[in-house]
C-alpha cells in the first residue's frame, strides 16, 4: 500500500544496473524523493553460496564499484555499501535513514529473485514503497512469455516470431546529471569512506595477479569500449585508434588495438564483462549499434537477441545450470567422471595441459585474464563434450563460472545446453569440432597460441597446431621437447571425434530416425 507522501526517502537498491546511463529506477528514485541514498550489498558469502567467483570477477566488480562511487561523487553524492547480510543490512539502513521508498532493478535469476523476495518481505513490513524495472534485458522475460500465451519460446525461431511481434526495445533513459540529483542531495558524514565505501581486494584478504588486471571494470570504460567499437569504421586495422586508455587514474589497454588475435572475429566487441554487471546497458547497446555500420548493427543487434532468448528460457526453466532437475535438459548418457581415465582427462582439460594448443591456450587465457572470444568458449564446450571427451557440460558451465568476467547463470549454461544439443533442437547437431582444423583457421600465424603456451613460442607455424607432429630435430630446434616441456597429446581427437559422432548418430536416430542432424563444418 503506498503511504501519502510527496516526496520520498528513498534507498535506490544498486544490484545489477552498475551505471548512471539508462538507469530507469534511479530516475524514477531522483524524480519522487528528497532524498535518495544510492545502496549496494556486498555479501561475498552469499554470492559464493550462489555462484563459483574467482577473484577476478570480485576484483571486476569491486572496480566497477568504485567507478559507480566516482560517477556519484561527479553528481554529489556517493555509493554506500553495506556489507555482510543484505537483509539485515537493508532493514538497519532504513531505520537509521527513514527510508520511505526503495527503488531496483530487477534481476532474473533464482537466486536473485529469492533475495528480492526476502528484501520485499523486510521492506513490506515496514510500509516502505517499492518500485522496480527491468533493465537487464532489452525485453522483460515475463512480457515475451505473457506474449507468447504464458509459453516460454524454446526455440530461437519461436523467439524470433514472438518478439517480432513486439515492439521495438524502448530507448535508454536519460544519464543522471547533477542537475537532476541536486533536490533530492544527501549528507556525506566525513566517515563515509571508512563505513560505506567500497573495499579493496586487499582489504577484503583476497589478492589477484597482475595479468588478470587487463579488463577493467566499470561504466566509464564500458561507454568509451562501447563508442570505440562502434565508431571504428574498419574492425581490420589494428595498429589504427589508441591502444591504451584512462578510467580515473587507471591506465589500461584497450584490448583488441594491438593484438590482432583478439579479433578473430572482427565484429566482436568484447562488452560481455559490462554488459553482464550493468555498467552497459543492454538498450544503450543495442540503439548505440543503430547507427553502426551496417555488418556490425546486425552481428551486434543478433547476438543480443541470443541473449534475450536464453535469459527468457532460464527465467522460467528450474535448475537451468543443472542436467539434474531441468526440464528441457536432454538426458545425455555422459563418461562416468569418477572413471580414472575420464578424471585425468579432466584435471587436463581444465589445467590447460590436453596436449591440443588451441584448447590449452584457450583454457590458459581465461584462467589468466577472464575472457575468451566465442570460437574458444565453442571450442572448449566442443572438446570437453560432444567432440573428444564425452563428458558432462555441467563440468564446463562450473569452470566458466568461476573464471570468466561475463560469467552469466542464463548464457553460460544456455550455450552449453545448445552446443551439446542438450535442449533447443529435436535431434542433437554433429558439433564434433576437430581441434587442430579450427585452429589453423582461427590462428592462422599462431600467435595466439603462441602467447599463451609459450612453451611451444620457437616452433615452425607449421607445428603449432600439432607439435606432436613436429620432428625431433624441429623440436630440439625450437627447445621444445613434447612430453617434457609440453603434453603429449591426452587422447586422439581424431578417433573420439568419429567415435562420438557415432554416438550422437545413434542418439539421433532414438530421437526422431526420419530426420537429419546438421552437420558443423570442423
Ligand atoms: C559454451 C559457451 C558459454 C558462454 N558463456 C557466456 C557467459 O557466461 N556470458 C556471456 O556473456 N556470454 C557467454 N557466451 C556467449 C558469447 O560467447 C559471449 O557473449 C561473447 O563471446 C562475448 O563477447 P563480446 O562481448 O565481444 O560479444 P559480441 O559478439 O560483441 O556480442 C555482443 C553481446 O551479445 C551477447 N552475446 C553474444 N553472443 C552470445 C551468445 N552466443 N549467447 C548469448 N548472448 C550472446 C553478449 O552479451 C555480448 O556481449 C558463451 C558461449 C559459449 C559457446
Amino acid at each position: 500500500m503506498e503511504r501519502n507522501i510527496t516526496r520520498h526517502r528513498t534507498l535506490h537498491w544498486f544490484r545489477k544496473g552498475l551505471r548512471l546511463h539508462d538507469n530507469r529506477p534511479l530516475l524514477e528514485a531522483i524524480r519522487s524523493s528528497e532524498a535518495v541514498y544510492c545502496v549496494f550489498c556486498l555479501d561475498l558469502e552469499w554470492m559464493r553460496a550462489n555462484e563459483r567467483i574467482g577473484n577476478n570477477r570480485i576484483r571486476f566488480l569491486l572496480e566497477s564499484l568504485k567507478d559507480l562511487d566516482d560517477s556519484l561523487r561527479k553528481i554529489g553524492t556517493r555509493l554506500f555499501v553495506l556489507k555482510g547480510n543484505a537483509r539485515a543490512a537493508i532493514k538497519t539502513f532504513c531505520r537509521e535513514y527513514e527510508i520511505t521508498q526503495m527503488t531496483y532493478m530487477r534481476d532474473a535469476e533464482v537466486f536473485y529473485r529469492q533475495l528480492e523476495a526476502e528484501i520485499l518481505e523486510e521492506v513490506n513490513r515496514r510500509e516502505i514503497v517499492t518500485r522496480s524495472f527491468h533493465g537487464h534485458t532489452l525485453y522483460d522475460p515475463q512480457e515475451v512469455i505473457d506474449a507468447n500465451d504464458g509459453q516460454v519460446p524454446l526455440s530461437l525461431d519461436e523467439f524470433y516470431s514472438v518478439v517480432g511481434n513486439m515492439d521495438v526495445p524502448a530507448p535508454p533513459a536519460p544519464t543522471i546529471t547533477g542537475e537532476m540529483y541536486k533536490s533530492c542531495a544527501v549528507t556525506i558524514e566525513d566517515n563515509h569512506q571508512a563505513i560505506y565505501g567500497v573495499p579493496t581486494l586487499a582489504s577484503l584478504g583476497l589478492e589477484c595477479p597482475r595479468s588478470l588486471t587487463r579488463w577493467p571494470g566499470g561504466e566509464t570504460v564500458a561507454l568509451e569500449r562501447m563508442r570505440f567499437k562502434l565508431e571504428r569504421k574498419n574492425l581490420f586495422e589494428f595498429d589504427q585508434g589508441p591502444s591504451t586508455s584512462k578510467a580515473g587514474d587507471h591506465e589500461y589497454e584497450i584490448p583488441g588495438t594491438t593484438e590482432p588475435w583478439f579479433e578473430t572475429q572482427p565484429e566482436t566487441t568484447g562488452l560481455s564483462p559490462y554488459i553482464n554487471l550493468g555498467s552497459m546497458s543492454p538498450r544503450t547497446f543495442w540503439h548505440g549499434a543503430q547507427g553502426a555500420p551496417e555488418k556490425m548493427r546486425t552481428t551486434v543487434q543478433g547476438q543480443m537477441i541470443y541473449r534475450e532468448f536464453f535469459y527468457t528460457v532460464a527465467y522460467t526453466v528450474n535448475n537451468f545450470t543443472k542436467i539434474e532437475g531441468n526440464r528441457i535438459c536432454r538426458d545425455i548418457k555422459w563418461s562416468d567422471p569418477k572413471n580414472e581415465r575420464v578424471a585425468e582427462w579432466i584435471e587436463k582439460f581444465k589445467e590447460g595441459m590436453t596436449g591440443y594448443p588451441w584448447i590449452d591456450a584457450a583454457v590458459r587465457q581465461m584462467k589468466s585474464e577472464g575472457w575468451i572470444t566465442h570460437i574458444s568458449r565453442f571450442s572448449l564446450a566442443s572438446f570437453l563434450t560432444v567432440g573428444q571427451m564425452w563428458c558432462s557440460w555441467e563440468i564446463g558451465q562450473q569452470l566458466f563460472e568461476e573464471f570468466l568476467l561475463d560469467a552469466d547463470y542464463a548464457l553460460n549454461a544456455g550455450n552449453f545446453l545448445w552446443v551439446t544439443g542438450s535442449a533447443f533442437s529435436n535431434q542433437v547437431p554433429l558439433r564434433a569440432m576437430d581441434p587442430v582444423k579450427i585452429a589453423r583457421k582461427w590462428d592462422t600465424d599462431g600467435s595466439f597460441i603462441r602467447r599463451y603456451c609459450p612453451e611451444l613460442k620457437n616452433l615452425p607455424t607449421q607445428y603449432i597446431y600439432c607439435p606432436w607432429k613436429a620432428p625431433n630435430d624441429v623440436q630440439q630446434q625450437a627447445r621444445t621437447i613434447i612430453g617434457v616441456d609440453y603434453p603429449e597429446p591426452m587422447l586422439n581427437a581424431a578417433t573420439t571425434r568419429i567415435q562420438n559422432l557415432n554416438k550422437i548418430k545413434a542418439l539421433n536416430q532414438q530421437l526422431r530416425p526420419d530426420s537429419d542432424s546438421d552437420r558443423d563444418s570442423l
